[in-house]
């Protein structure tokens, strides 16, 4: 028996625009619910959100079932977390903060097995191999693994034509928060600087190959991102969604409060 089809990665690979969104609540039951609501793809987010790796297990378990394909962001990206999370069963990783080819290439061999990379062997004890009932998990897992790397940074955007040429890095996200904020607009992914970045980098990507992603959580520079060209965008937050729903119900029947 071979690994799971990745799905997200055929999709992306054909050229389909897949919308995704981030889960930050950290919790299962909560990634079970937004499952139900069919986005081809979710984040689940151990930078920013307070997982560690038995709450990623947990909301991988809870997503097997949907439609949605998880997507892993790792906090950081280190060739043992990747081992632990692929273990798991994460199938596609997003890694953050990524700014030169030299680390693309050592993202690209932690996700791969000898002699192609430095994977250990392990899975047979995890989620990845259904407890080892995925007999042909070594030989057939590389392929099934989508890495997408995160620029991020002006150090990123200097490399990414480096970083675009790593062989193995199948999708780039551009940060927008992150990005604004290194290039000195503390988090206003609007000032034009920055949406002049943003839009040569995606093109860029486009240009190179690989797929473009990116976030944004309004509807104008959603639409915007689409436009030119971004194939994987995350358009909103679970946390967003549930705190902008409460604080509106509450001001429509407690005006003021
Ligand atoms: O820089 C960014 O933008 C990102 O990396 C996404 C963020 O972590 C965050 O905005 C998710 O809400």
């Amino acid at each position: 028996m071979a690994a799971p089809v990745n799905t997200f990665k055929r999709r992306l690979l054909a050229g389909d625009t897949l919308i995704g969104c981030w889960l930050a609540l950290a919790d299962g039951y909560a990634a079970e619910l937004m499952g139900t609501a069919g986005f081809d793809w979710l984040v689940i987010d151990g930078e920013h959100a307070p997982n560690d790796l038995r709450s990623i297990r947990e909301q991988l378990t809870a997503l097997a079932t949907s439609d949605s394909e998880p997507v892993v962001r790792l906090p950081v990206g280190e060739t043992w977390m990747v081992k632990q999370a692929l273990d798991a069963g994460a199938q596609t990783l997003l890694i953050p903060m990524v700014d030169s080819a030299e680390q693309a290439a050592e993202l690209v061999r932690a996700c791969r097995y000898p002699p192609n990379g430095v994977r250990g062997v392990g899975a047979g004890l995890g989620r990845a191999t259904r407890f080892s009932q995925v007999t042909d998990y070594i030989q057939t897992a590389d392929a099934e693994i989508c890495l997408l790397l995160q620029v991020e940074s002006v150090k990123g955007i200097a490399a990414l034509d480096d970083i675009l040429a790593t062989d193995g890095v199948d999708g780039v996200f551009i940060g927008p928060a992150d990005l604004s904020t290194d290039m000195g607009f503390a988090g206003n992914a609007e000032a034009p600087e920055v949406q002049e970045t943003i839009r040569d980098a995606l093109a860029k990507i486009a240009a190179a190959d690989k797929a473009p992603g990116i976030l944004a959580v309004t509807d104008t520079p959603t639409q915007r991102y689409i436009d030119q060209g971004a194939r994987f965008v995350a358009v909103g937050t679970d946390v967003g969604i549930l705190a902008g729903n409460a604080r509106r119900l509450l001001q429509k029947w407690k005006p003021g409060a």
